[in-house]
């Protein structure tokens, strides 16, 4: 019965191993599942940690080129923002000189347009050049003609002009009841009669005769036609002649209030000068000299001459005194500082200055350089204005000693003055200046074709006849004519026919110079035009000229800004291809971000999965452990049930029991995943797990390997049960079967609470792993398996797995 029960057990027995061995089979099969899954995600993870540095170093890059990307961005803002300042700038001031340049072109249009014009101007300027060219010729013939005809009509009225002035009776004569022996009823023709006896009248001829009432200003005007000459190029002198206090002085200096005839001459020049002015330029210097005692005396320097003044002659002729001081006087108001300056000289050295001027010869020397600005003719000529000695005879003076040596002079000089004249009037071919200073001093203005104008000044009073008859005379002789009563008739007609031809002449002057004035007043006219034309003209061309630069200018300066405005577009360019190059970039980066997103995403999800499957582990793992509490707990049930029926002998119907409740447990552990296929391993023998191919326990990583020890534990403890089983029937030692259970269920313990730390410290170890310590723990692994198979403790290999592991 026992032996029937026990097959029965034994069939059962058998049975079960069966069923044991097929879970062990599904179990491995499970196994080997999780063991591809698990490589596989390792896998994963380790790709994931790949993608991960990949990531990272493409954030890294990512960022630098975003910081590049941030500066080129900003230097192209900046840049951008100047270029477009200039560019603005350039267009601004292009848009001004396109405007300037239009004007420009406006005006030089205009200016254009304005040439046929100006042509026209030229033509018509031009033309009028021509006329003032021609009218310069007819005034320099009409002038020549004038000149012509001027001395021409001097020549008529004599070279040497004589006019006879006779001075009012003074208060003093008239108180003394001296009477007056002149005749002016003829003065108009000239004549003067002198009354030398009761009933007899000497007539003496002059070219002019002057009564008491005639003033300054007429005896001037018979004057004036003289000076003119001077500025025509001809040696004048005047000179009044007569006895002392007959109104020398006054004719040639007169008053402050009555210029004589000095002043009046210099006026006269500088009023012709300045009418002249356009036609000839002139310069004046005048000298102040008196000749006392045959002695020439400079009254304008200011000290005294160190040496004798001499009379020298120039190599043209012309006669001057060297170092005699010449005053250049450009207005009237100089030459009567001049006058005055000579005057007060005068003064010096005399104590009685009537006297002193009555006994000398007081001359001023008038030099006039001119230059002809059409002709280009340059002239000098010399006017003297000499106020003679008093002509008193000695033997009425009856004088002595120095007085006497004063009169010699005056009458000496005198008489070579009268000498002199004379030789000019006979034409003489010796004519004696060198016979005293006052002739040789006048001897350019003496003769030749100079003028000469004498004053002969006579006094009215009867006490002074035979000086005046004297006076007379001697003028007479001058003029070269000496009029007797009978020859009076005979020069009437000749006279008349004189007057005649002078009226003529006078009126042929008078109509040629009023030609000549209606000439000027023409060529000024036209004169004054042509230089406004020429200005005009002249403005034109200049401001076409100007224009024109300015337009070049403006071009230039144009051409200079659409080069730079076309440098700018071309960096412009260059720059807006950097900037597109960059964007290009920009998009790449922003591809590859949005990849790199992707695969984070990719990844994360890979990690989310790999955190389920973990958490699945984890489940699984503690659903393992509780069961294995609770296999556990019954195998101690079990084995205290054994003890009993051991003891007690009723083991038959406790083996029942046992066999029951082991199938209860089998039944209970007989679940889907994992949890099922590690209670089935209970019963699995270790050494269908240790009898896997050694290439594929080595593929197993750190999971693979925490899960092959967690199912080795659970070989072990599967072969522990079979191995307490086959003892408990054959031979039914339990002591020996327990130890070993206990052990194995002990390092089950063990692997779980390893396992849970694993699991907790799973992520981080991850991250930082490596290819190379995974394979140097599966060497580990595998040297750990081959010391195994060598035959040492299964406990002690388990542990050293175990210390490899952490
Ligand atoms: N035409 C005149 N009308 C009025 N007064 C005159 C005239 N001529 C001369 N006199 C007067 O006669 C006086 C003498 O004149 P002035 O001195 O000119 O003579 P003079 O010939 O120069 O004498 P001297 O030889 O001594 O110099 C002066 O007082 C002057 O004013």
């Amino acid at each position: 019965m026992k032996m029937k029960s026990t097959v029965k057990y034994e069939k059962k027995i058998e049975e079960l191993k069966n069923l044991c061995q097929l879970k062990t089979d599904e179990c491995y099969e499970a196994w080997m599942s999780l063991t591809t899954s698990n490589e596989q995600l390792e896998n994963v993870r380790m790709e994931l940690d790949n993608k991960f540095f990949q990531n990272l170093n493409l954030d890294r890059a990512l960022e630098q080129q975003a910081a590049k990307l941030k500066d080129i961005s900003t230097k192209y803002q900046c840049d951008k923002r100047l270029w477009v300042d200039s560019i603005i700038e350039l267009e601004r001031k292009i848009k001004i000189i396109k405007q300037e340049h239009s004007l420009l072109s406006n005006k030089a249009h205009d200016c254009a347009d304005s040439i046929p014009e100006l042509n026209k101007m030229i033509f018509a300027v031009q033309a009028l050049v021509a006329q003032c060219e021609d009218l310069k010729l007819r005034l320099n013939e009409e002038q020549a003609m004038r000149k012509k005809l001027h001395n021409q009509i001097q020549e008529a009225k004599g070279k040497i002009r004589v006019f006879c002035r006779c001075r009012p009776l003074s208060d003093d004569e008239a108180s003394a009841g001296h009477t007056t022996i002149v005749d002016f009823s003829a003065a108009k023709d000239g004549d003067i009669g002198i009354l030398t006896g009761s009933s007899m009248k000497k007539i003496f001829k002059f070219d002019r005769v002057y009564t008491p009432k005639d003033d300054q200003v007429s005896v001037f005007a018979d004057a004036s036609p003289v000076v003119t000459s001077v500025l025509d190029g001809y040696n004048v002198c005047i000179f009044a002649y007569g006895q002392t206090g007959t109104g020398k002085t006054f004719t040639m200096e007169g008053t402050g209030q009555n210029r004589g005839v000095n002043y009046r001459t210099l006026e006269q020049l500088f009023k012709l000068i300045e009418e002249r002015k356009e036609i000839s330029t002139f310069s004046i210097s005048v000298s102040v000299l008196e000749v006392y005692n045959e002695q020439i005396r400079d009254l304008l320097a200011t000290e005294p001459a160190s040496k004798r003044l001499g009379i020298r002659q120039a190599s043209e002729g012309f006669h001057h005194v060297p170092g005699i001081v010449e005053a250049k006087v450009e207005n009237i108001k100089e030459v009567w500082n001049v006058l005055q300056a000579g005057n007060n000289a005068r003064a010096i050295g005399s104590n009685n200055v009537n006297e002193h001027s009555s006994r000398s010869h007081c001359m001023l020397c008038i030099l006039v350089k001119a230059k002809n600005l059409i002709t280009g003719e340059c002239t000098k000529s010399k006017l003297w204005l000499v106020d003679l000695a008093g002509s008193e005879r000695l033997a009425k003076t009856e004088v002595q000693g120095d007085r006497l040596k004063e009169a010699q002079n005056i009458n000496r000089s005198l008489s070579a003055l009268g000498d002199v004249i004379s030789a000019l009037a006979n034409k003489s071919s010796h004519i004696p200046y060198r016979n005293s200073k006052l002739t040789h001093l006048l001897q350019d203005s003496l003769g030749g074709d100079s003028k000469t104008l004498m004053f002969v000044q006579i006094s009215p009073s009867e006490q002074d006849l035979g000086e005046t008859l004297s006076s007379l005379n001697f003028a007479s002789r001058v003029r070269g004519v000496e009029l007797g009563p009978t020859k009076k008739q005979v020069d009437t007609d000749e006279l008349q026919k004189l007057k005649q031809m002078l009226d003529k002449a006078k009126q042929e002057l008078k109509s040629k110079d009023d030609a000549l004035r209606k000439s000027v007043e023409n060529f000024h006219n036209l004169e004054d035009k042509a230089k406004a034309k020429g200005q005009l003209c002249k403005t034109q061309e200049e401001k076409l000229n100007e224009l024109e630069n300015q337009l070049s200018s403006k071009v230039e300066l144009c051409k200079q800004l659409e080069r730079q405005l076309w440098q700018l577009s071309e960096r412009m360019m260059e720059k807006e291809e950097i900037c597109s190059n960059s964007q290009l970039k920009v998009v790449e980066l922003e591809n590859k971000l949005k990849e790199h997103v992707q695969n984070q995403t990719a990844s994360l999800s890979l990690q989310r999965k790999v955190k389920k499957l973990e958490d699945i582990l984890k489940e699984r793992t503690r659903e393992f452990e509780l069961h294995s509490g609770t296999l556990q707990q019954k195998v101690k049930e079990l084995e205290n049930k054994l003890k009993m029926e051991r003891e007690s002998g009723g083991s038959q119907q406790k083996g029942n029991e046992l066999e029951q409740k082991l199938r209860q447990h089998q039944e209970q552990t007989m679940r889907p995943g994992l949890s099922y296929s590690a209670e089935k391993s209970q019963v699995t023998p270790i050494e269908t797990i240790y009898g896997m191919n050694p290439p594929t326990r080595r593929s197993l990583n750190s999971n693979g390997r925490r899960m092959n020890e967690m199912g080795s534990d659970l070989l072990k403890g599967t072969e522990s049960l079979r191995e307490l089983r086959r003892k408990r029937q054959i031979e039914s030692k339990g002591i020996e079967n327990n130890v070993l259970l206990s052990s194995a269920l002990v390092e089950k313990k063990v692997w779980s609470e390893t396992n849970k730390a694993r699991q907790i410290e799973q992520w981080p170890c991850r991250i930082t792993r490596s290819g190379k310590s995974v394979n140097s723990v599966e060497k580990s692994f595998t040297g750990n398996r081959i010391n195994w198979d060598q035959g040492k403790e299964p406990r002690e290999s388990s542990n050293k797995l175990k210390m490899w592991l952490r």
